[in-house]
């Protein structure tokens, strides 16, 4: 059996202290900013015009909004746009604007055949015609559009392979490398608008107007995160977990950054404070059974969940009474906000959330600690759960829906498994260097004899099977919701918690706090520097 001794996490210390978040400031609060914003957004609300003869100009302005992160502001413009593409099909029938087309379709909601790709395929169907291996600019899109399949959709399968095998050869390693891990339809908004923001102010096709609404709404937007990151880092502080267990990462910036890009919208600050402190206790918790908790204790602490009852605390030791009661406060305080704002006690649902969790973390642990080494598939079905994605997500389903919780069972699941296995890809190495569960990449080259490689590349191709289920779990158009509105909130949240992980662990890395990582950077452009 592994040594029983208390293990180290080797994190490095949290890169801004909670006096520095509290004074961070920006000029951006300002009426005159808002009024501007007010102006500008009407001058472009005029360029969103539906009556074209060619719907690609208007797409691509549409695809510009959403990557300079203003999309918002357009809404029910870009809906009626793309509705009237929908239902003319007037886009072009070249492979570009017919990729185009389809990708932003399916993306808004309105889900177009893979048929509409049979006009470039040879006679018997088998693959697209060799011609359009000459059109970069189509195959681009072309590869674009192939990530909005759904399962069984072999024409998308086929583009991809067809775009994928051409593209490699021709675009440059280095720029088709980072289109290759992030299609659009995998990128998430909000984290990712300013590096666009740089790229779109140097296109010859660049509009004045549009940029300074994208640069100001940036700025706006970021004095908003401020606000609520600071009201998130007085909770975290307030818990005091910081001081009474030393060993937990002390990352509530970085916790907070990962809900812009799962509730992006702007009235869902709410939502976004809740969801980072979710993602502070699943920290706090993860550390406790991964890397500083004896076996006993680990299984006192379970069972004490389990009972939910403050009264069996005194059998722990402190540390984990501190992070029970901080907890079993939050649960009690969400629980409280809901009742007030929908009506009914969601309590019962979240310790169960909280209850599967740390079920599923002493299952890890106990593996651990027996040197028991699971399949991959034994691993999965617990480690979807293990990851924490359910407990953000049952948390923000409460807010975002009316429906019964069956209805979103295999969507959170596959998005689950995405998350699971991105953080797998980025923090495994250094998970089972430091002691820890054998994770996906592991599980893998163990029970197949692969090597790390091949590890990771069956594990890419698992996450792109997943995001095929996402896809059609994502499209399914059973119009039964009794509020379609707060129904796409949440779908949206679970693609964009899908994506917020992958972009977190890209290019196979631990984002998460730390401080020379290309996700960091990001991190500091969109919380904490003011864009010039
Ligand atoms: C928010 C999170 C995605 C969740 C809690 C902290 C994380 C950054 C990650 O931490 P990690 O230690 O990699 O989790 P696990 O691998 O031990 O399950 C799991
Ligand atoms: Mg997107
Ligand atoms: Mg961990
Ligand atoms: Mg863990
Ligand atoms: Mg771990
Ligand atoms: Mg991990």
């Amino acid at each position: 059996p592994i040594p029983t001794g208390r293990r180290s996490g080797g994190y490095p210390p949290a890169l801004w202290d909670f006096d520095t978040i509290q004074s961070l400031n920006t000029e951006y609060k300002g009426e005159r900013h808002m009024r501007r914003e007010e102006d500008l957004i009407g001058q472009v609300r005029e360029m969103l015009v539906h009556e074209v003869e060619d719907p690609t100009p208007q797409l691509e302005f549409i695809d510009d909004l959403h990557k300079l992160g203003i999309s918002c502001h357009f809404e029910n413009e870009i809906l009626q746009i793309l509705k009237s593409i929908y239902l003319n099909q007037n886009y072009k029938r070249d492979l570009y604007s017919t990729s185009l087309a389809f990708r932003l379709l399916r993306q808004y909601g309105f889900i177009l055949p893979q048929e509409v790709f049979d006009c470039f395929k040879n006679e018997e169907g088998t693959d697209f015609k060799p011609s359009f291996g000459r059109d970069i600019k189509g195959l681009l899109q072309l590869y674009e559009a192939s990530f909005l399949s759904r399962k069984g959709e072999e024409t998308l399968q086929l583009a991809r392979e067809f775009a994928t095998k051409i593209l490699q050869k021709e675009v440059d390693e280095r720029e088709f490398a980072t289109k290759m891990e992030f299609p659009s339809h995998w990128t998430v908004q909000m984290p990712n608008a300013r590096p666009f923001i740089d790229a779109y102010r140097r296109r010859p096709d660049m509009n004045p107007v549009v940029l300074e609404l994208a640069i100001l709404d940036t700025n706006i937007v970021q004095a908003q995160f401020q606000e609520e990151l600071k009201e998130t880092s007085r909770w975290w502080e307030s818990t005091g977990i910081v001081q009474e267990l030393p060993f937990v990462r002390d990352r509530i910036v970085e916790g907070y950054f990962w809900t812009i890009g799962v509730t992006q919208r702007r009235e869902h600050g709410y939502e976004r404070i809740m969801t980072a402190k979710v993602i502070a206790l699943v920290t706090c918790l993860d550390d406790i059974y991964d890397v500083y908790g004896t076996i006993e204790e680990l299984q006192l602490f379970t069972s004490t969940i389990q009972r939910w009852d403050l009264e069996s605390m005194k059998q722990l030791p402190t540390y984990m009474q501190v992070s029970f009661l901080a907890l079993h406060n939050f649960v009690t305080e969400v629980a409280y906000d809901t009742l007030k704002k929908k009506g009914y006690n969601s309590t019962p649902y979240l310790r169960k959330t909280w209850v599967d969790l740390v079920e599923s973390y002493i299952k890890e642990a106990t593996w651990y600690y027996n040197g028991y080494k699971p399949s991959m598939q034994e691993y999965l079905n617990n480690a979807w759960i293990s990851v924490g994605s359910m407990a953000i997500l049952n948390h923000l389903f409460f807010r975002f829906t009316n429906e019964r919780m069956h209805k979103y069972r295999d969507m959170n699941r596959v998005s689950s498994n995405i998350v699971r296995l991105a953080d797998d890809m980025g923090t495994s190495l250094a998970e089972v260097e430091r002691g820890d569960v054998p994770k996906a990449i592991q599980c893998y080259m163990n029970e197949t004899n692969a090597s790390e490689e091949e590890a990771r590349e069956y594990v890419r191709r698992v996450i792109q099977e997943e995001w095929e289920k996402l896809n059609t779990e994502l499209m399914r158009d059973d119009d039964d919701d009794d509020d379609f509105t707060l129904s796409k909130y949440y779908c949206e949240v679970v693609a964009n918690l899908t994506r917020m992980a992958q972009f977190i662990y890209q290019d196979g890395s631990d984002g998460f706090g730390m401080k020379d990582s290309k996700v960091n950077r990001l991190l500091k452009e969109t919380l904490i520097e003011r864009y010039e």
